[in-house]
Order: structure tokens, then C-alpha cells, then sequence
């Protein structure tokens, strides 16, 4: 459907639009994205966040999307209105086929809506040419897949910096630092992905995603392929990504566990969104999604 390496390829972004480091010379202090501020640095900040007024990384506006027509016409949204706000962990959850992974790919620009929008920071993807979705993929949006989509003959951190490369661009040491220091991968840099168990893959696909400092990371399934506990390990990765360091996570699940992980759960059915959950925890989610399958 889409080239990997074009999506993952990533180019300088704004001076206004990259992470602000807040505090000093700790590579491990909590960078925030300038004006979307949710980095956690003590338990008061954490209590004062709580009460601030949340901010769209992305607007999600009556969005349908059909595929096939006529007969075969299937409609995968059905008038989704939704707000991905910034520096949020927020799962996307509902039956197979409800329309998780179509929502995730309208949003980050692998696919066209039959009407609706989808804004991701203040540009309407409608209105973007060819040209400027692919910019706008590489600026603006990491990846996290299932499958961690490395390249085989490539070492851990060559996987890690190939998107700053294709872009011909150098990484900012301090973040390159922070972020390998957060997945834990300083004395596996050097292995290629076969010399890796699964979650040390996965984290290098979170670190490949992370690196270029995106508007959001989609995960697409990330723990789908993990034991639970490389999948817990990936889950505080992508929880502390948010928590720690500002950055806005999406993610595709059907595990109510890692959906406790998150912020916020979504929930969606028939192409349409049918409830959302703050601070979801395990046994909360599986009550809602036995009660939103077929059989209940
Ligand atoms: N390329 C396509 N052509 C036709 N129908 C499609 C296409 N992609 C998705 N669909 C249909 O759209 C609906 C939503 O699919 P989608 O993959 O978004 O659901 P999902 O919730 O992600 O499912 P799952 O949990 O099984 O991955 C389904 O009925 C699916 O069969």
C-alpha cells in the first residue's frame, strides 16, 4: 500500500516546530514540543498538567471512508469525529473490522477519505498535494509496526538513524542520546536485527520512530508479535515516550492490557466511534469490549 522507506524518511523539521529541551544539560530530562506541552517533571507539574486545556495533534472531522461501491460498497467509517490530543497516549480499540486500521491510516496520510477530514496540526491533509503529504509524512508522523519493518543487513542503530539518512540528515546528538538511553539498546546498537530477540526489534523500530521527533507515532499492534513481557517493555517505552518526553502516541490494539497502558481508549464500532475510557484499566476495558462484541 505504501512504501516503508518513503514513510519512514524523515526531514528537518522547524526550529519552532522541534522539541524544546526544558531543563538543562540531563539528556534524560523531559523535552516538551513546543506549545503542546504535557511533559511530566514532578508530581505537581504532573497535577497542574492535569487541568491544562488539552491540544489537538490531530482533528478527525466527519470522516467516512468507503471501499468498493455498489453491491460491494463497504463502508469502513461512518462520520468519525475524533481529537488525537498532544502528548496523550491514546489506544484505538474495537471488533475486527471496525475500522481501527483505516482510521490509523487516514490519519497518517496512507489513504484518502471519501469525505470528512483529518487535520494533523493546523493543515488539512485534503488540501495537500502529492508533494506535501510526503513531506508531511516524513515531518510529521512515526511509525511502529507489528511486524518492526527493520532491515535485515543493517545493524540496530543503522536501522535506527535510516530515516535521518535518506533525508540526509544528521541527528540531534542529545536526543539520539535520550532516546537510546530510554529504549536501552546502548550495548545492542552494533547487531543486526537477527542478533535481537522480538522486543529489542521492537525497540529499535520505537527508537527509529522516536529519533526524528514526529507530531505522532502510530503503533500499529506493536506488542501483536511479543511476548508479554517484551510487549510490557515496548509499552513503558511508548509510555514514558509520552509521560517523559511530550510525544504523542496512536495506538491499534485489541490486548486490553496494553490498552492500559494509554491515556485514553477509543472505541470504535461499525466504522463508528461508540465510547471512549480515561485512564483505562484491564478489567474496565474487558467489560466494555465483551459487552461491544457480537456475542454479548
Ligand atoms: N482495501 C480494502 N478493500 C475493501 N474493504 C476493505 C479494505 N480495507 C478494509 N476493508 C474493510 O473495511 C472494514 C474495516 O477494516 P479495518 O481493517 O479498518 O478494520 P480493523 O478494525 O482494523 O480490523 P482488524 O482488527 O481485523 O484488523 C472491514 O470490513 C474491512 O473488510
Amino acid at each position: 500500500m505504501f512504501d516503508t522507506f518513503a514513510v519512514l524518511l524523515s526531514e528537518r523539521r522547524s526550529k519552532a516546530e522541534q522539541l524544546r529541551v526544558v531543563s538543562g544539560s540531563n539528556p534524560l530530562a523531559p523535552l516538551v514540543r513546543t506549545g503542546q506541552a504535557r511533559a511530566m517533571t514532578s508530581p505537581a507539574a504532573e497535577a497542574a498538567d492535569a487541568s491544562a486545556p488539552r491540544i489537538p495533534a490531530a482533528r478527525v472531522q466527519n470522516l467516512t471512508k468507503d471501499y468498493g461501491s455498489g453491491q460491494a460498497l463497504v463502508r469502513a467509517l461512518d462520520d468519525v469525529t475524533l481529537n488525537i490530543y498532544a502528548g496523550e497516549f491514546t489506544a484505538v480499540m474495537g471488533p475486527s473490522g471496525s475500522g481501527k486500521s483505516t482510521l490509523m491510516h487516514l490519519c497518517a496520510a496512507l489513504d484518502t477519505a471519501t469525505s470528512g477530514t483529518v487535520t494533523v496540526g493546523d493543515r488539512s491533509l485534503s488540501q495537500l498535494g502529492d508533494k506535501e503529504l510526503t513531506r508531511l509524512r516524513r515531518d510529521e508522523i512515526g511509525f511502529v509496526f507489528q511486524s518492526f519493518n527493520l532491515v535485515p543487513t543493517l545493524t540496530a542503530e543503522e536501522n535506527i538513524l535510516l530515516p535521518l539518512s535518506i533525508a540526509g540528515r544528521k541527528p540531534d546528538r542529545e536526543w539520539y542520546d535520550t532516546v537510546i538511553a530510554t529504549v536501552e539498546l546502548g550495548d545492542r546498537l552494533a547487531h543486526k536485527p537477527n542478533e535481537l530477540s522480538g522486543g529489542q526489534q521492537q525497540r529499535v523500530a520505537v527508537a527509529r520512530a522516536l529519533v526524528s521527533r514526529p507530531r505522532i507515532v502510530f503503533a500499529d499492534e506493536p506488542t501483536g508479535n511479543l511476548d508479554s513481557r517484551s510487549g510490557a517493555e515496548v509499552l513503558t517505552l511508548l509510555q514514558q515516550s509520552v509521560h517523559q518526553h511530550g510525544q504523542t502516541v496512536v495506538m491499534v490494539t485489541h490486548d486490553p492490557v496494553a490498552a492500559a497502558y494509554t491515556d485514553r481508549v477509543v472505541f470504535l464500532a461499525d466504522g463508528r466511534v461508540v465510547d471512549e475510557m480515561r485512564d483505562p484499566d484491564r478489567d474496565r476495558v474487558i467489560e466494555k469490549m465483551t459487552h461491544m462484541s457480537p456475542e454479548a
